[in-house]
């Protein structure tokens, strides 16, 4: 899908409204889909299976987060977001400056996905006089299905969020930073109290004080991606393919633990942007995560473990506590679970004892914290192997209890005996859910039932029954056994209650071991796939990059690897070829391999070089616009609007193809002016057009560079086209003289005099305005720019980042002298790769 249906609804805002909605029904995208190839875009006609999502598919993962959300009325769009993840009682606190379309907003919301929204009851509509607020528009659109509940705006309160934060922060290293964070923060304050006052009036859900880990999250820390980049990239999912594994998630997830894919995950959507951390996640891949096998050994046993879900079960608990057998019997369960976690915690810190890097050395340092030793013992001691509460002595009644049980059930055993005995029958005891029944086979009971035997029923050839003695035993033996779990679980209670003091070392574990278990994964995809190493330069430069999903898809050695150069003095990239040439792909690539980098992952190349982006935004063809209904070109212009309006000189933007749902010389003319904008941003862009007219009119432009991916003519018939495609990325404008097009009309028979004289019209064309090009005055120009803009971009790349010694690099320098005198010289001879 990719589409921001809301974007398109900014668009046309002149001409519709957007309709208000009752709060529980939800637009259906799907009412007015046109079929699948009704106005298909040309270029996309013929693709085979690449990665691509057919649907809208909005919710990228499950939701399992509550998300409290509120914004202000002022010009700045301030929002404030709380979201809590109910399986692992994490809370998420963020408030930012969203612009006009909420990407930024519900960018934070798939990172989180949710279950359920929190609105204040003054943004959802009444009545037709007074629409849904925006945000709430945009919340329907990108998210159809989940719920959105409006709470009372009295509960959206600025001082009962600080409450709530400092009453159910966990005391660890974090809690001062998070709580100085926060302070001023008041929508996401106010986000918190809605949230928690939700939690216990309609979740029944109270937290223990000191159990949840409540962060804030700077914004500016990651890099965004908005929903459409993510889904068009396939970046934690793909609709196209039943495997999971065909997205960038699945093909560099190989983790253990929950906690550790949840990280992965997250790390995909926003990666981080401080280069300092990236360098110490790649400093511990790069060692191949010291101790690999250990590593692993250590983690083996925790597959599929999630200790945050662990931890936030023992944190809450019912408002309404009910005393029953049911939830003592889980609560016994739990704490198996926790004892198998911090059992095998040693083994893994083991593992990391005396290694070298810093990472993992603080990695060890937080699974070594004594309280973890503490809990361990403490579990350990309290429970049996079977997981009853083993301190029986602790508790007389308890053991009073137990004894009672052990009475009830050897009375039962005995009265069987005796009935048996009575009667002459071989009478055996079943145990069902009531309590235990007398049991006789068909064959082993001669006429009928003695009396002073009720309810008879005969299954499966066995006849089943029981009498008032039995029953009444049954009700004793009952009693004795819920009180003994109902003792129990005051126990394990306790137990708990200890247990809490020392939640910070926990959550600690958790995140530890799910960094280690990530960057494992790290590690063993690299090593299975042959990646290197990024460095951080300023600069983006790709040695024969590989693109890392069609890389698990395509047989070994089809996938052709391809060159990027991408700095300031050539940050805009034209990208030219035919149709199926491999454009989107070169395109998907650059963004792929830079989400993997800023992860601190290893990347599918032999050498890459990146900068650190601020933001990844892109306009890729995909073929949801039309299942949403939307037409291509307001898709094209809400995205192209989003992408100007966030772009930064730190952004890297991709576009495969603008201006497809209009008339080419309109095509052009918007390409024309959106490039200039981006441009002008001075971001880096990849643009991929079939506008050859874009190469002419943006020659001027020093930084702009002209690429293409290239195709041979071929005589073999059963080739594409009658061209075969390379996929080789190629400096330069593709050769006009190639008219693939008419390659293309020959297949479809058109008649020969027809063919020769569109070759002659193309030809003569391509002529003139190779020789327009070659004498004017201001391409000559253009030429000196950009030799110049090149001279300075390279000579601050060698200030910044050259490590060669003076000699070399006084050498170095010297060559660019020359290639600016030949600029100057001969300004005809163009070279503007
Ligand atoms: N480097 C490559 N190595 C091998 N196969 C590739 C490569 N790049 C692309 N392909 C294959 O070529 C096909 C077309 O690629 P892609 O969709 O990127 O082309 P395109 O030029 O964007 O096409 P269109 O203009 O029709 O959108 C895809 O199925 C892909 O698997």
């Amino acid at each position: 899908m990719l589409s921001r249906p809301s974007s398109n609804r900014r668009f046309f805002r002149g001409a519709s409204k957007p309709s208000s909605r009752p709060v529980t029904s939800r637009p259906t995208t799907a009412q007015s889909r046109p079929t699948s190839d009704q106005s298909r875009p040309w270029t996309a006609q013929t693709r085979p299976g690449t990665v691509r999502p057919t649907t809208s598919a909005s919710a990228l993962q499950e939701g399992s987060h509550v998300i409290a959300l509120l914004e202000g009325r002022g010009v700045t769009r301030e929002v404030g977001m709380a979201a809590l993840d109910r399986e692992t009682g994490r809370v998420m606190l963020v408030q930012l400056a969203d612009c006009q379309t909420y990407v930024k907003t519900l960018h934070q919301m798939h990172l989180h996905p949710p279950a359920l929204v929190l609105v204040p009851d003054t943004f959802l509509s009444t009545s037709d006089a007074s629409p849904a607020s925006m945000l709430v528009e945009y919340i329907y659109e990108e998210f159809p299905g989940v719920p959105v509940e409006p709470i009372g705006r009295k509960y959206w309160n600025e001082i009962g969020g600080l409450e709530f934060v400092s009453q159910l922060c966990v005391e660890d290293d974090e809690r001062a930073g998070t709580l100085l964070a926060v302070a001023n923060k008041y929508y996401a304050l106010s986000a918190i109290c809605a949230l928690f006052k939700h939690a216990e009036t309609k979740l029944n859900t109270r937290f223990a004080s000191g159990s949840l880990r409540i962060r804030y999250v700077p914004v500016e820390g990651t890099m965004m991606i908005d929903p459409d980049t993510a889904r068009n990239l396939e970046l934690v999912g793909n609709m196209s393919y039943k495997k999971s594994t065909h997205s960038l998630f699945g093909t560099v997830n190989h983790t253990y633990t929950a906690m550790a894919a949840r990280l992965l995950r997250v790390n995909i959507l926003s990666p981080i942007t401080a280069q300092t951390t990236i360098d110490a996640r790649l400093d511990v891949v790069e060692g191949r995560l010291e101790r690999f096998t250990e590593v692993r050994t250590g983690l083996k046993p925790l597959n599929k473990m999630d200790f945050d879900k662990l931890i936030a079960c023992l944190a809450s608990s019912e408002t309404k506590p009910t005393i029953a057998a049911k939830p003592a019997a889980a609560r016994v369960s739990q704490m198996l679970d926790l004892r198998n976690v911090v059992r095998n915690l040693p083994a893994l810190q083991k593992a990391l004892e005396g290694s070298q890097s810093q990472l993992l050395k603080i990695i060890h340092e937080m699974l070594s914290d004594e309280r973890l030793t503490k809990i361990e013992r403490l579990v350990c001691s309290s429970l049996n192997e079977d997981g009853a509460p083993a301190k029986a002595n602790c508790n007389r009644l308890l053991d009073v209890a137990r004894e009672t049980y052990k009475e009830n059930v050897g009375d039962i055993f005995a009265l069987n005996r005796t009935l048996s005995d009575t009667h002459g029958l071989p009478l055996s005891l079943m145990y069902q859910e009531a309590g235990f029944v007398f049991s006789l086979r068909t064959n082993e009971l001669d006429g009928e039932l003695p009396r002073g035997f009720i309810n008879a029923t005969l299954k499966k050839g066995k006849w089943t029954f029981t009498s008032m003695d039995l029953k009444k035993m049954n009700a004793r033996m009952k009693d004795a056994l819920d009180e003994t779990l109902i003792l129990s679980e005051k126990i394990i209670q306790d137990l708990v209650a200890e247990i809490l003091v020392d939640m910070g070392a926990l959550y600690k574990a958790s995140e530890a071991v799910a960094l280690l278990d990530m960057l494992w994964s790290f590690a063993h995809t690299s090593i299975m796939h042959n990646y290197v190493r990024p460095e951080f330069t300023g600069t983006l430069a790709i040695k024969s990059g590989r693109h890392p999903i069609l890389e698990t898809i395509k047989s070994a050695g089809s996938l052709v690897p391809n060159d990027v150069y991408c700095d300031d003095s050539s940050s805009f990239q034209i990208v030219q070829g035919p149709n199926m040439s491999g454009k989107s792909t070169y395109l998907r690539q650059v963004g792929l391999l830079t989400v993997l980098a800023m992860c601190g992952c290893f990347v599918p190349a032999e050498y890459a070089s990146f900068r650190i982006h601020d933001a990844l935004l892109t306009r890729l063809s995909n073929d949801d616009d039309m299942e949403k209904s939307l037409s291509t070109f307001a898709s094209e212009m809400a995205s192209s609007a989003m992408i100007l309006g966030l772009a930064s000189p730190q952004s890297l933007v991709l576009i495969d193809e603008l201006g497809r749902g209009t008339s080419p010389r309109e095509g052009v003319g918007i390409s024309h002016a959106i490039a200039e904008g981006l441009i002008e941003l001075k971001s880096f862009v990849f643009f991929a057009t079939h506008f050859n007219e874009l190469t002419t009119t943006l020659s001027r432009q020093p930084s702009v560079i002209n690429l293409h991916l290239s195709v041979q003519r071929t005589s073999d018939s059963k080739a594409d086209f009658g061209v075969t495609f390379q996929y080789k990325i190629v400096d330069g404008v593709p050769q006009e003289s190639s008219h693939y097009g008419l390659e293309l009309a020959r297949l479809a028979d058109l008649p020969q005099d027809v063919l020769t004289e569109g070759k002659r019209v193309a030809k003569n064309l391509a002529a003139l305005h190779a020789r327009h090009e070659e004498n004017s005055e201001s391409s000559k120009i253009a030429i000196r720019r950009k030799a110049l803009l090149r001279l300075r971009t390279q000579l601050t790349q060698a200030l910044d980042h050259s490590a060669l010694p003076d000699e070399e690099l006084l050498a170095y320098i010297g060559r660019f002298q020359v290639d600016i005198a030949k600029a100057f010289l001969y300004p005809s001879r163009r070279s503007d790769t």
